[in-house]
């Protein structure tokens, strides 16, 4: 069973069809991005899985159920949501404690999950001082109140400067490769995301477009260009081309397509031609990202 699984989702406002047929699943111990530009449908899929939003036919499970079947949903799932609004004069630890009272978890948590957050210092000021960043660290923290193991994640970089992304990211590796927890976390800036994710799913105008690992996407996306360094270019190049690749010469550098790492090597080794480097460039991920996704002049980005 999958920590996550969306199968043929189908949502409709009015005439918008904001999620028109999607399907994902996202295992424990691995962060998968959820990414489109801004209204492709990303928050309706969320927001589904939290129970918020009736689809129109499909499912969205946490832990093979529907949200409101989850006998202790804050100690299943863990959501930061857009716009969270905290009743601004309330402190952030009070805000914890209604929480863990509401869901009859220990005391304890309150601490606990405001520490995990770098909150521990300000838990007894009141939210209404609080900024952007510290509003984001603090639904985190509700997030983690009930220590699930499956986190849904909609936008939580929004509101944080580099620093807090920084941390943002640890803390979401942190999550998924140490505690095995099953992370969903969407974004319309693939940048913000591409260090950290495991798989990515790409949806655009409530359609997925593509799922699969980072490499994965990459590879698709065009084909893999080898970087080649020899002391001999003018002799590998022809080698090369007779193999059926292209090659255009940067330099000292070959760059090269149509041929993998092993095909290169074997036809320098077979030349007796000395390569000092091959590395595989990586492709340009937010082109592809743009390509995907329709954006070409990426307007609406943030
Ligand atoms: N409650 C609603 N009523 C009417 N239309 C809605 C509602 N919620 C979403 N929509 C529409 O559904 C489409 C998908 O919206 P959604 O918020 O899911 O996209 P998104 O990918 O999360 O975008 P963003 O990054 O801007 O949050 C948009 O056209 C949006 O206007």
């Amino acid at each position: 069973m999958s920590a996550i699984e969306i199968r043929d989702l189908s949502k409709s406002f009015g005439p918008v069809r904001a999620v028109d047929g999607v399907s994902f699943t996202v295992e424990s111990g691995t962060i998968t991005g959820y990414l489109g530009p801004n209204g492709a449908g990303k928050t309706t899929t969320l927001r589904s899985l939290l129970g918020l939003v009736t689809a129109d036919s499909g499912s969205a499970l946490v832990n093979g159920r529907r949200y409101v079947e989850l006998d202790r949903p804050l100690s299943e799932v863990g959501a930061v949501l857009e716009a969270t609004n905290f009743h601004p004069g309330r402190t952030a630890y009070n805000h914890l404690r209604v929480l863990c009272t509401a869901a009859k978890l220990p005391r304890a948590r309150v601490g606990e999950a405001l520490e995990q957050v770098g909150l521990a210092d300000v838990a007894g000021k009141r939210v209404l001082g609080f900024s952007m960043g510290m509003r984001q660290r603090l639904a985190l923290a509700t997030a983690l109140i009930g220590d699930p193991k499956v986190y849904i994640l909609d936008e939580p970089a929004n509101g944080l400067d580099p620093a807090g992304i920084q941390w943002l990211r640890g803390f979401m590796r942190h999550l998924a490769h140490e505690r095995g927890a099953a992370v969903l976390v969407s974004s319309h800036v693939l940048a913000e995301v591409e260090q950290i994710v495991d798989n990515v799913v790409i949806i655009a105008k409530g359609r997925l477009v593509r799922q699969g690992t980072l490499a994965e996407l990459v590879s698709n996306g065009g084909a893999p260009v080898i970087r080649v360094r020899t002391p001999k270019p003018e002799a590998l190049r022809p080698a090369l081309e007779r193999h059926g690749a292209q090659v255009e010469a940067v330099g000292d550098v070959l760059r090269v397509t149509g041929l993998d790492v092993e095909g290169i090597g074997g036809i320098a080794l077979d030349e007796r031609i000395l390569l000092t480097e091959m590395t595989q460039e990586r492709g340009d991920l937010q082109q592809v990202f743009l390509e995907l996704t329709g954006e070409q002049t990426g307007e609406g980005r943030a």
